[in-house]
């Protein structure tokens, strides 16, 4: 996709149904694990994004065998892997362009005793350290090494052995790293402030149907009795739950009746509460969530009336990946809401388009912003605004729908990178979109 920007002519009601992508954070665990056996792995339901797209380049690239069966299933056979492609410049200007490209380390590891990256690349939304990848790969007997020159993080062991970590935090791509040097370890390993996303537990599903033995899948406490080998399996990506709330946070800006099909509300923890705390209505129709069409939404206060305050944290807490998305909804609500960002430090900045747009936010400092929510009185107006990272290029794609006017945004690559043909699906939802 070689364009730049999105027009977008604001105001218009969006309606219809609309089924929500493979997840993309899962994609890029799920897409790694095929590193750990020769056999054939198939997986359905991956999204057709930059981010996935280029971790399957690079999985080529490193002599997998990519087989495509349809439009979101592939077959991978790793059966002749390349482990010098590592060593090329190739690798390490491809790896260094995505998040997930870290979770080659894990797989690689436990297969061939050897891995390297470069620095990963992803959202630039504050620091985003990976000390826990390294202090659990350590643990299991590792040696590390960072070469400040090349940027490229290096880790090797003859053997690994299954030990008891302690894990410094529950980082969700350290997590799954940690887990797939574990599964062929000799001996038990305990990880314990594991990560817990849904992301993880289907990870650990997908590893078990492989012959791995992990229990403890969703909790943050993972054991797991070391395999001398895996083998093939079929996984199914779940649906992309940072996508739903984006649409849900869609349907309130725009006044709009949607449906979001198939959304595994089993897995999406605290996403809806968090939105009907905004005052957005929504009913469970077996599935799906339908939003019903809301001129008007009133904040809920607190049981002592004290002014609501919403918060990410780790899983099962408010995924930060949406704090962005409740934010932007918040303004059209009638009350007042403190945002608080408390895992990254620079994903808040946005809001000065947003404020550019006629929205009251008040940006205390770079963790917290408080919205004080205009009861659809003062709708916002189209602006020009550059996408600063994906969720921020969302929130502002919905910001400009609500708005009067037209509004252009650049540096879309942001939303491609994690949003599936977005500008095609909500044109055929109504919405006014022009990719240019
Ligand atoms: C490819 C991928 O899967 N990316 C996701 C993954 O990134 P990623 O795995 O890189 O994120 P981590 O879970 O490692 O940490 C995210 C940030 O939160 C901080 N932190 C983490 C745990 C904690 O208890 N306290 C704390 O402050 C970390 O220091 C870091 O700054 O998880 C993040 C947190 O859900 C998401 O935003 C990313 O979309
Ligand atoms: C921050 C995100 O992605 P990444 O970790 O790939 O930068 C995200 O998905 O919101």
């Amino acid at each position: 996709m070689e364009s730049k920007a999105f027009i977008v002519e604001g105001g218009h009601k969006l309606s219809g149904e609309i089924t929500p992508q493979g997840a993309k954070n899962e994609a890029l665990q799920i897409l790694c694990a095929v590193l750990l056996t020769e056999e054939k792995v198939t997986i359905h339901n991956i999204p057709n994004i930059i981010d996935v797209m280029k971790l399957i380049e690079i999985l080529g690239d490193l002599g997998v065998k990519v087989n495509k069966l349809d439009e979101g299933s592939y077959e991978f056979t790793a059966d002749a892997v390349d482990i010098h492609y590592l060593e090329s410049d190739e690798f390490a200007q491809k790896a260094a362009k995505l998040r997930g490209s870290i979770m080659v380390l894990g797989p690689l590891l436990a297969r061939f005793g050897f891995a390297k990256v470069p620095k990963p690349g992803g959202d630039k939304i504050g620091r985003r350290r990976l000390d826990t990848h390294f202090l659990g790969f350590t643990k299991l007997g590792a040696s590390f090494n960072y070469d400040d020159r090349s940027s490229f993080y290096s880790i090797d062991a003859k053997n690994l052995e299954g030990k008891y970590i302690l894990l410094d935090e529950p980082s969700v791509t350290g997590t799954a790293n940690v887990i797939m040097a574990a599964v062929m370890a000799k001996g038990k390993t305990t990880i314990y402030n594991a990560a817990c996303e849904p992301y993880i537990k289907q990870l650990c599903r997908m590893l078990n149907r492989m012959g791995a033995n992990i229990q403890g899948a969703g909790s943050n406490l993972l054991e797991i009795e070391g395999v001398e080998r895996l083998g093939g399996t079929t996984h199914t990506m779940l649906p992309d739950m940072i996508e739903i709330g984006s649409f849900i946070g869609l349907a309130a800006m725009t006044g709009s009746e949607l449906t979001i099909k198939d959304c595994r509300i089993d897995e999406l923890g605290q996403i809806p509460g968090v939105f009907q705390k905004l005052g957005i209505q929504m009913e469970f129709r077996g599935d799906d969530i339908y939003i019903p069409a809301q001129e008007n939404y009133k904040m809920e206060r607190f049981i002592d009336g004290s002014i609501l305050n919403i918060a990410d944290g780790p899983w099962p807490m408010f995924t930060p990946d949406l704090l962005s998305i409740v934010l932007v909804a918040s303004i059209k609500a009638k009350g007042t809401v403190m945002i608080h960002q408390k895992m990254f430090e620079s994903r808040l900045f946005f809001v000065d388009k947003l404020i550019d747009m006629g929205a009251q936010i008040i940006l205390s400092d770079p963790h917290r912003a408080t919205v004080i929510g205009s009861n659809n009185e003062r709708p916002l107006r189209g602006i020009s605004m550059t996408s600063p990272d994906i969720r921020a290029g969302v929130a502002l794609l919905i910001a400009a729908l609500s708005a009067e006017g037209k509004s252009t945004i650049y540096n879309i690559e942001q939303i491609d990178r994690g949003y599936q043909f977005i500008d095609e699906r909500l044109r055929a939802l109504g919405a006014k979109i022009e990719r240019v």
